[in-house]
Parts: structure tokens; C-alpha cells; sequence
């Protein structure tokens, strides 16, 4: 059985002060039955890690380099975050693959360190605009996750993020019919390649999921939560998203 993630992804928001809505957030959802997941700008990683200490609440990294240590100003590693207290590591996010010129093969070499300093690698997949309106999704989808996935991803050290780049703060969603199609795809494409323990990756939709749209997506097969940018950034927005997960 899955167990279901509600994950947030601050992008570059917040500051020490902005931690106020994590306190909220803990306090209104002391013990909920998924899985909940913050994942704060890096200078927060440590700090909201502290806070987070002995509640129901996992703290992610954005981002990591693909080595352990070395000379790469500005960057940060796997294990560096994983010492600060991530537990997750969001790995090719579309504004990473974007803003940054990340590949498929530089997602992979990610998210396989991710994977061995002991994070689970939360990987980002998605088509743009152009790509859903050629009818190419499903290529596009497949060939992100064929080269994307690391060989030594599990259901456990793994999540699977589809992010359609047209929904992504947009206000923008699929439908449930698009949304249900490419989470099918997924599903079958890890057990073409994982045979059983392809059952057991869990996958998020994201792209301007909020409370008033979480119940409609979450009620989706094979939507296993969600990743919540905006309207993770408030706990009187990402609370009732938690909730709406808990009670699909
Ligand atoms: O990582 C989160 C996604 O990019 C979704 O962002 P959004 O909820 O602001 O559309």
C-alpha cells in the first residue's frame, strides 16, 4: 500500500520568519495520516529541520549537485543536505531543467545521488504546452522517465512527480481524463522497467493544485498526492490540501 504525500515546494520563497506557517501547519495537522513534506528554500533546510523535530513533518531539499564534495561554488551536495536534515531531495524540476539547461542525464545522476546519501529523490517529469498540443505527452513523458530514473530507484527511495510545465503556476490544471492517462502511463512504464516494485513508486500531480481543485485530483487512479508549489507556502492554504488527501 502507498502511503500518500502531501509535498510543498517553497521554490525561492521565505525567509526565517516565513517558518511561522510551519508551526501553524504542525499544530493544525499534529498527526496526519500521510505522509506531509516541506521542502524550503536551502538557507531553511537546517532551521525548519530544528523545528520539525519530533513532528509529523519530513523537510526536502530543491535541488543537489551530482558529487559528494568538491570545487563547485555555490553548489551544494547531496549529503550536505541530507547533514541539514533532508530527508528528500526534489530532483529536474522543469524550472530547474529550465532556468538551468538540466537534462534527462543530469536528473538521473541527481537523483542517484540523491538516492545514496540516503534521500528519496522526488523526480520532476512534465510536457510543455507545445509538447501537450503536438499530441507528444506520452513520448515526452516516457522518454523523461526512461532517462531520468536512476537504476537504483525503489518505491522507497523514489517518487514520481508529473508536473505538466503549462499547469505550473498557472492556474491552469489537466483535466482528470489527461491527468489520469499520463499517471496510467507512468504506472505501466515503471513496471515495464521495475516488474512488481514498479507498484510501489508513489506518483504526484502537480501544477496549481490548491483547495478548491485537491479533492477533483486526488479522486484521480493512481494520483498518490501531490506537489503543491504556491499554495504550499501558507499553512491556510496547504492545510486543507493535507486534508482533502487524508479523506480521499
Ligand atoms: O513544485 C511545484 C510545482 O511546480 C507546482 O507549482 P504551483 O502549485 O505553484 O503551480
Amino acid at each position: 500500500m502507498r502511503r500518500k504525500l502531501a509535498a510543498g515546494n517553497w521554490k525561492m520563497n521565505g525567509t526565517k520568519e516565513s517558518l511561522g506557517e510551519i508551526e501553524t501547519l504542525m499544530a493544525e495537522h499534529a498527526s496526519p495520516s500521510v505522509d506531509v513534506l516541506i521542502c524550503p528554500p536551502a538557507t531553511l533546510v537546517a532551521t525548519l529541520a530544528d523545528k520539525a523535530e519530533g513532528h509529523a513533518l519530513a523537510v526536502g531539499a530543491q535541488d543537489c549537485h551530482t558529487n559528494e564534495r568538491g570545487a563547485h561554488t555555490g553548489d551544494l551536495s547531496a549529503p550536505m543536505l541530507v547533514d541539514a536534515g533532508a530527508s528528500y531531495i526534489i530532483t529536474g524540476h522543469s524550472e530547474r531543467r529550465a532556468d538551468h539547461g538540466e537534462s534527462d542525464a543530469d536528473v538521473c545522476a541527481k537523483s542517484e545521488a540523491a538516492i545514496a546519501a540516503g534521500a528519496v529523490a522526488v523526480i520532476c517529469i512534465g510536457e510543455t504546452l507545445e509538447e501537450r498540443e503536438s499530441g507528444s505527452t506520452l513520448d515526452v513523458i516516457g522518454g523523461q522517465l526512461d532517462g531520468s530514473v536512476p537504476d537504483n530507484a525503489t518505491g522507497a527511495n523514489a517518487v514520481i512527480a508529473y508536473e505538466p510545465v503549462w499547469a505550473i503556476g498557472t492556474g491552469k490544471v489537466p483535466t482528470t481524463a489527461q491527468i489520469a492517462e499520463v499517471h496510467a502511463f507512468v504506472r505501466s512504464r515503471l513496471a515495464e522497467r521495475f516488474g512488481d516494485e514498479g507498484s510501489a513508486f508513489r506518483i504526484l500531480y502537480g501544477g496549481s493544485v490548491k483547495a478548491s481543485n485537491a479533492d477533483e485530483i486526488f479522486a484521480v487512479a493512481d494520483v498518490d498526492g501531490a506537489l503543491v508549489g504556491g499554495a504550499s507556502l501558507k499553512a491556510a492554504d496547504f492545510g486543507p490540501i493535507i486534508t482533502a488527501l487524508q479523506n480521499a
